[in-house]
């Protein structure tokens, strides 16, 4: 079938490919020319044959921008997805702003990150069942080959829902393995920390992908030695904690996965300098000056 595809970058671009090669036809925009097939949204939904989809995949920042100049250009039948990492709690109000003119709306939380376009991309879809029956076409084409990796996971923000709680257990599970490493690499014991996290690969209880990746992270610098701890978030883990707190479900691991994520981010930590104070004060401890 048929699909617009508004933005080109490392995940869009290589969702192209993938459409593409399942025999879609793909007509993207995108503001980097060099990417882009057409050059503006309005050639982009003149190349479409009505009733039209675009799949929009762009930074969270930019999404409602975009979907609005979008939808200034398309019309009553026509189907907007969003396969960004937005939040949740944006999909009604701009389902609703959609519905106005005649147009759906689709959220679709997209996993697989640079790996999709040969493994196929793990979605997590929100939206009307007639919506939804319409783009699966172009689902079964995205989605990995096996019988999993694909949910219509409710009404619309369904899908960003559960790629937020998704990516809250991205974070504790990475976290997990990275203590792991760093109680193995302190360790006057295990001499071969990359051995380990090879040989569990295979047979044992915490084989995934994850450890898969870490352990190709490992055999191209053993002791991470070229790398800062600085680690960035894009926001799902924060959304992830907000919502717990909202319901008062006790968030344990994904929070504190999330908070060391800040603390990666000090040089200094003004909460130790505080308790280093506090037992000087109270204990006459003694304090490191810097
Ligand atoms: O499932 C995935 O493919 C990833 O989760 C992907 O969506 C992306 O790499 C994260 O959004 C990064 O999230 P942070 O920047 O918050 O770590």
């Amino acid at each position: 079938m048929q699909l617009g595809l508004v933005g080109l970058g490392r995940m869009g671009g290589n969702m192209r490919e993938r459409l593409r090669a399942a025999g879609h036809e793909v007509v993207g925009f995108d503001h980097n020319a060099e990417l882009s097939d057409v050059a503006s949204l309005a050639a982009l939904a003149e190349k479409l044959e009505s009733p039209r989809a675009v799949w929009v995949m762009v930074p969270a920042g930019v999404t409602d921008a975009t979907i609005d100049q979008l939808a200034d250009v398309l019309g009553e039948g026509d189907i907007i997805i969003d396969g960004g990492n937005s939040r949740f709690s944006d999909d009604a109000p701009r389902a609703e702003r959609l519905n106005d003119r005649g147009i759906g709306y689709i959220d679709v939380g997209v996993s697989g990150g640079v790996w999709g376009r040969q493994n196929g991309y793990a979605l997590m879809v929100g939206g009307a069942q007639e919506h939804v029956e319409r783009l699966m076409p172009i689902f079964e084409a995205l989605k990995p080959a096996g019988e999993f990796g694909f949910v219509h996971a409710g009404p619309v923000g369904a899908g960003h829902y559960a790629k937020m709680v998704h990516n809250g257990i991205e974070y504790g599970l990475m976290h997990a393995y990275a203590e792991g490493y760093e109680l193995l690499a302190a360790s006057e014991l295990v001499t071969n920390v990359p051995g380990v996290f090879k040989s569990w690969r295979e047979g044992t209880v915490v084989r995934s992908w994850l450890l898969d990746l870490l352990d190709r992270a490992l055999d191209e610098d053993p002791e991470l030695a070229e790398l800062s701890g600085y680690t960035e978030d894009t926001g799902e883990g924060r959304w992830t904690v907000d919502e717990a707190v909202r319901l008062a479900v006790p968030l344990n691991v994904i929070t504190a996965s999330l908070f060391a994520r800040f603390a990666s981010r000090q040089d200094d930590s003004p909460a130790m300098k505080a308790v280093a104070a506090l037992r000087q004060q109270f204990g006459g401890h003694a304090v490191r000056k810097r």
